[in-house]
């Protein structure tokens, strides 16, 4: 299967005011004195994506959303659309996070639409997908990543460039993971997923692992077949902590 580079991407989630453009500020300098070999991606909340695009100008560090309304304008009070999201100066957004699904009631094809108004935006989308503890118990995970993939991934998709996370919902912030079997056999199950829905078009697109990555396990996680990169949260927040990440890649 071809291989595209590896994806390490930070979400800062509701965490981040503009003291923390310090953190981006570390994170470029580090990476100006030492070239990581993956893409590297930071998504702060939306209030800081314009000031952060200036910190990070002529770095490699991409800039995210995370999450941005399926429609291109109107009376939305609070969203931001995906065209709002790239003009602060975002090139990827993510969507469909097991927060937004549970916290926000977001139903696949909620996710897909969003991920329409993302493309016609230039955006490239994350699409998150994952288990619940207690669909993992019932011996549900595979069925459940499936049926995600099949209906937040919208044709359109094919030859673009997107990825997808796949993100345990018991993984996510509880410093538990995944053995490296269970994220092997969810990733082959979620790219076998993605081929039957976009046929060759699946075939390229990374797939990442989000839940408790830090430096400690990332060298291992990212070794397992088909994993594309990782979506890192807490460990995300410090630079140093992220770059530990990126160097184990
Ligand atoms: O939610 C995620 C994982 O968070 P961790 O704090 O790394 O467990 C993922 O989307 C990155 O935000």
């Amino acid at each position: 299967m071809k291989q595209s580079v590896k994806l390490v991407a930070g979400n800062w989630k509701m965490n981040g005011l503009g003291a923390s453009l310090g953190e981006a500020e570390a994170l470029a300098k580090a990476l100006q004195e030492q070239a990581a070999a993956c893409r590297v991606a930071l998504c702060p909340p939306a209030t800081l994506i314009d000031r952060m695009a200036r910190v990070l100008a002529d770095t490699p560090v991409e800039l995210g959303g995370q999450d941005c309304h399926a429609e291109a304008s109107g009376a939305f009070t609070g969203s931001v659309s995906a065209a709002m999201v790239a003009d602060a100066g975002a090139d990827l957004v993510i969507l469909g996070h097991s927060e937004r699904r549970a916290g926000f009631g977001e139903t696949d094809a909620d996710v897909a639409a969003k991920v329409e108004a993302a493309l016609a935006a230039g955006l490239e989308p994350i699409i998150c997908i994952g288990e619940t503890l207690a669909e993992r118990e019932a011996g549900q995970a595979i069925a459940v990543v499936s049926r995600q993939v099949a209906g937040s991934l919208p044709p359109s998709l094919s030859g673009k460039a997107f990825a997808v996370a796949y993100e345990p919902v018991w993984a996510i912030g509880t410093g538990l993971t995944p053995t490296l079997e269970q994220i092997e056999e969810v990733h082959a199950a979620v790219r076998a997923a993605m081929v039957a829905k976009l046929g060759e078009g699946g075939r390229v697109a990374p797939i990442l692992y989000g839940g408790s990555v830090k430096p400690s396990n990332a060298a291992e996680i990212l070794a397992v077949a088909d994993v594309g990169g990782a979506l890192v949260g807490g460990a995300s927040l410090k630079a140093e902590d992220f770059l530990g990440i990126i160097r184990a890649v």
